[in-house]
């Protein structure tokens, strides 16, 4: 079977996209594992599928693979390529496009100047909603591992994130405490986490050691975590500018109930075709 995919990536977090509205192809867990490979395969962190609407309010439904098979809920880099890749190729002829995902409903919306704003719901913190085993909410847990000790935030996207303030991410072991944290078992589905560097109250610096994943160059829905945690947690104001080692996001969020919005990039790199 012949598969027609885009690769494409915001802040260099790596996607094939694939339209299975005009296809029809399945994707073993295997077979996405496979085509992740940067060797043996592709190559990306996250496989993108767009598919019609489940509801008739939407006009796709979006889903996304972990470069080890996983199916999760949320990828906030994918979906300003989900918005770049669907307008063109064709498959909608609007600016603003409603879609699901196993979460719930995003709006992403092309911007005159070319980057994508993506409206990214409510954050949500209450501990059995993330999933994350603590006896109440907090703006700071303490969570031991081993014989260390962490202070994390932590909130979910639609996908859980775990975020710590460190003093240089630069230098922090992001790839051992990540996937020590990440292995922990207060996050039974796993976790993403976030390293935030506070440079003042409207800049932080990131990185984020992805669920299923491993380090990336940047996290759209890490980004969001980590800018509503630090509101949380009262370190930083409503617009805060994220840079992660792939480049720069931006993101909004007036707190409460109010709806959090990222902006920034989304790159097509190439079409390709392969033989499954
Ligand atoms: N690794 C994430 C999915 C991709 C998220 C990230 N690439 C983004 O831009 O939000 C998870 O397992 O929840």
């Amino acid at each position: 079977m012949l598969l027609n995919f885009s690769k494409m990536h915001g802040l260099g977090n790596d996607f094939v996209v694939v339209d299975n509205v005009t296809q029809n192809v399945f994707f073993s867990k295997e077979k996405i594992q496979q085509l992740a490979d940067r060797n043996f395969g592709i190559g990306f962190d996250q496989l993108l599928i767009v598919e019609p609407p489940y509801d008739p309010d939407q006009d796709f439904h979006y889903r996304i693979f972990n470069a080890d098979g996983s199916e999760v809920s949320q990828c906030g880099n994918g979906a300003r390529c989900f918005a770049k890749f669907v307008k063109q190729k064709g498959l909608i002829n609007r600016n603003k496009i409603v879609v699901s995902t196993k979460a719930g409903r995003m709006v992403l919306y092309l911007e005159k100047d070319g980057l994508v704003t993506v409206n990214m719901g409510r954050p949500i913190f209450e501990p059995a909603r993330i999933p994350f085993k603590a006896n109440k909410q907090e703006n700071t847990y303490i969570l031991r591992d081993n014989d260390s000790t962490y202070f994390c935030g932590a909130v979910s996207l639609g996908n859980p994130h775990c975020v710590l303030e460190v003093d240089d991410v630069a230098t922090h072991d992001v790839e051992g405490i990540g996937a020590l944290i990440g292995a922990n078992e207060r996050f039974p589905e796993g976790v993403n986490v976030g390293f935030m560097q506070i440079i003042s109250r409207n800049e932080i610096k990131l990185r984020v050691f992805e669920r299923g994943a491993g380090e990336t160059l940047a996290c759209g829905s890490g980004a969001c975590a980590a800018v509503a945690i630090g509101i949380m947690q009262d370190k930083l104001d409503k617009e805060v500018n994220v840079e992660l080692p792939g480049g720069k996001l931006i993101i909004k969020w007036h707190g409460d109930d109010s709806l959090l919005k990222m902006t920034g990039p989304a790159e097509h790199i190439y079409d390709g075709q392969i033989t499954l």
